[in-house]
């Protein structure tokens, strides 16, 4: 396999099975693979993906006939992404080598084809068309930034049409991953040689980190992956000492394991609904030396009369639509549906009423999400705040690492990439009288 067959077959599984980007990558690169293979497959499978409404919309003017295999698709895809995005790659070498694919695919009879369309673009790229921008926003946004149509519409109307390019445009620093510091294994020095954190005192970025499994810190549990936002969220809870910490939907335990760096003779409870998410807790806890944690399958909408409020602190990190993750995924984009957020939103607050019975009188229930959405976040906390007048909102700025701490309106915090350089986060703390 060639490094081109390795990027279709990426981007073939992830547009066909719905699968993760991130975790085919890892798949299809744990073969042996040279660094500049790894680098290019990387970002040729990326670019595609970032890009698909876009490249999509490019090559329906070149492409003539009413129905194209999968395959070709794919290739033709893939050969528009290196034309359109890879100055690095010469035009001959993008149209031959797709030419090459479709004939390794078993489609020998479609390589002349797949030759016309790809020599067609790159004679044309400054006859391409694109949504008018003052006539359509929405449609423009749409094809230009690659976000679902929907999504467009319900930013630039949620938002305005500045802010919502803002939102859309914004990709980060893709080079750089965001790590905590473990505290129960490490101390600073540990962290000597990376970039210090935006707000988080235990966050430190990693430029070019390929492999985590690779790094002998992230194997030895000093180190663990956890963006920023996440972390904030975990310092927005306050925990203590002593606190007895429930994390009602815990996999893959990032928060949990963080919580217990706080609750050093407490205890933290992990739940999660799904028995193969349960094992990615039981790993994380095993790397960090989390050992005051226990972990339990349940449902968090269920209530279980035995934890009727034991506990001092709450995390509520419920399931969400992930608005505020799609600037680095840009895989998730091509599946959200406008239609998938009513159904979460009733999930979100039963979690919520189900956690309220959990949380000891003066105890805090922290409700996050990693979404930018009104109805899952703000509108979620109104509504449970007037059917549970015995919570009321406790103001987050005390507990907000650094310049957080001016984000913070009362008890909530929403955050953006576009203006915080983190995740789309959002968090509110609830106290119960
Ligand atoms: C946002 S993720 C949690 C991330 C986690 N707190 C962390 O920081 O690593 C939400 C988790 O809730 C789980 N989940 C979904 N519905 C649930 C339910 N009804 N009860 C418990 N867990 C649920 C999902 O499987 C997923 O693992």
């Amino acid at each position: 396999m060639n490094a081109r067959q390795a990027a279709l077959e990426i981007v073939s599984n992830v547009l066909q099975n719905e699968s993760y980007l991130n975790l085919e990558c890892k798949r299809v690169l744990s073969g042996r693979w040279s660094v500049e293979d790894k680098r290019f497959i990387m970002a040729l499978a990326n670019t595609t993906i970032e890009n698909l409404f876009r490249i999509d919309h490019v090559l329906k003017q070149f492409i003539t006939v009413r129905r194209v295999h999968t395959v070709i698709m794919n290739i033709l895809r893939l050969g528009a992404c290196q034309l359109l995005f890879f100055e690095s790659v010469p035009v001959s070498a993008a149209v031959n080598e797709s030419v090459k694919l479709a004939e390794k695919s078993g489609k020998k009879q479609l390589k002349g084809f797949v030759n016309a369309v790809l020599r067609n673009l790159s004679k044309s790229f400054g006859k391409i068309h694109y949504p008018d921008r003052d006539g359509d926003p929405a449609e423009y946004f749409h094809v230009f930034y690659s976000y679902p149509k929907w999504l467009c519409k319900k930013y630039i109307k949620e938002y305005g049409e500045e802010q919502a390019e803002q939102m859309m445009s914004y990709t980060g620093d893709r080079s750089l991953t965001c790590i905590r510091l473990n505290r129960l294994k490490a101390g600073p020095a540990i962290a000597a040689g990376y970039l210090s954190g935006l707000y988080c005192e235990d966050a430190y970025y990693i430029k070019g980190m390929e492999a985590p499994e690779q790094m002998p810190e992230f194997r030895e549990g000093l180190i663990t992956i956890q963006g920023e936002a996440s972390q904030a969220a975990v310092c927005a809870a306050g925990i203590k000492r002593e606190d007895k910490v429930l994390d009602a939907c815990a996999a893959p335990g990032g928060k949990s394991a963080y919580a217990a760096c706080f609750a050093l003779n407490g205890k933290i409870v992990s739940q999660e609904l799904h028995e193969h998410r349960k094992v990615l807790i039981e790993k994380t806890f095993a790397r960090l030396g989390v050992e005051s944690a226990e972990v339990c399958l349940g449902d968090a909408a269920v209530f279980k009369p035995e934890w009727k409020e034991a506990f001092d602190v709450v995390l509520a990190d419920v399931p969400c639509s992930a608005l505020g993750l799609l600037y680095r995924k840009p895989d998730i984009r091509l599946f959200k549906k406008e239609t998938d957020i009513s159904e979460l939103v009733r999930i979100q607050r039963a979690i919520l009423d189900t956690c309220a019975n959990y949380v000891r009188p003066g105890g805090v229930l922290l409700y996050s999400t990693c979404t930018i959405d009104w109805a899952e976040n703000e509108e979620n906390v109104r509504n449970f705040l007037e059917r549970h007048p015995e919570f009321s909102e406790d103001n987050l700025a005390p507990y907000l690492p650094g310049e957080l701490k001016e984000r913070a309106d009362g008890g909530m915090l929403q955050l953006f990439p576009h203006i915080d350089s983190i995740d789309g986060f959002f968090m509110a703390r609830l106290k119960k009288s």
